[in-house]
């Protein structure tokens, strides 16, 4: 009977397993789409066989996957620098220093049944529909609970209150500012010509170029939206945690966003 003790169960047991398994999510939503899916897929599988192997008492076999996951506890950190730093962005930004606040700026800025942002999330969606009719390329990143302090250093700080104008003439061809990506915290456009990590995603058609790409990076990494329009196509992207939506109805592009920023 001995060797079946691990059948004996109790409830710090099948609490232990729900936050196990709570864990396993999180970190495949996190590696969801990056080539350390891979990874992670390889090292499950190897613990398994591993935990396998001990209940099973093959000693030999599980020495030396005991003693090689070990060893990969270092190797983790180095392939995972990515998404160890995003999650204790999440853990530190997104659920204790913004909950508290969350509650009271959901009550102000919601009134009947309309959402209201701190964001002029109107005047960024015109922008965005007009720029798209004349092909003109567009980045935006609008900040939420995680800061992009280091993201602004990258281009040229500005502070000016977003509006649809301002939005148009930073993305005009022309325009010395229309290169790279534009920051918006609150309601103010805080910097242009911002450069974002680009992203390595295979989920990524090929026919996007380095503009998606560099949305879907920023969105993997920190909790940030973007907008995208397309220079060549004059499509309407959303991205956000990594991912990709097309919007060509402008309406429903507004209420998503002002459901996110609220
Ligand atoms: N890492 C980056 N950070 C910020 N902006 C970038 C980055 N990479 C590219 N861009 C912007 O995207 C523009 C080039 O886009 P590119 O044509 O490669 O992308 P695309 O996804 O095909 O977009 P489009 O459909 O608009 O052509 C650059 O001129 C630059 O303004």
């Amino acid at each position: 009977m001995g060797n079946f003790k691990f059948l004996d169960f109790g409830i710090i047991d099948v609490i232990d397993i729900i936050l196990v398994a709570l864990l396993l999510y999180y970190v495949y939503k996190l590696v969801k789409g990056t080539v350390a899916i891979n990874i992670f897929i390889g090292i499950v599988i190897v613990t398994l066989i591993w935990q396998l192997t001990k209940a099973l008492d093959m000693l030999l076999l599980s020495n030396i996957l005991g003693a090689f996951i070990s060893v990969g506890v270092i190797a983790l950190i180095v392939v995972f620098q990515q998404e160890i730093r995003k999650f204790l962005l999440m853990i530190g930004s997104t659920n204790f220093a913004s909950r508290g606040g969350g509650i009271a700026k959901r009550l102000r800025f919601l009134k009947e049944n309309q959402l209201v942002t701190e964001t002029d999330v109107d005047a960024i969606v015109n922008a965005c529909a007009k720029m798209a009719k004349t092909r003109t390329g567009v980045l935006l990143v609008i900040e939420r609970n995680n800061k992009l302090d280091f993201l602004r250093n990258t281009g040229d700080m500005m502070n000016a209150e977003v509006n649809q104008p301002i939005l148009e003439s930073i993305f005009f061809k022309n325009s010395p500012l229309h290169d790279g990506a534009a920051l918006i915290a609150g309601n103010y456009v805080v910097a242009t010509r911002v450069i974002l990590p680009v992203s390595n995603s295979r989920t990524i058609p090929s026919r996007f170029g380095l503009r998606h790409r560099a949305a879907v990076g920023i969105s993997e990494k920190t909790d940030a939206l973007v907008l995208v329009v397309s220079e060549e196509t004059g499509q309407v992207s959303y991205v956000k945690d990594g991912e990709f939506m097309l919007f060509s109805d402008m309406e429903e592009l507004a209420l998503t966003l002002k459901k996110d920023l609220a």
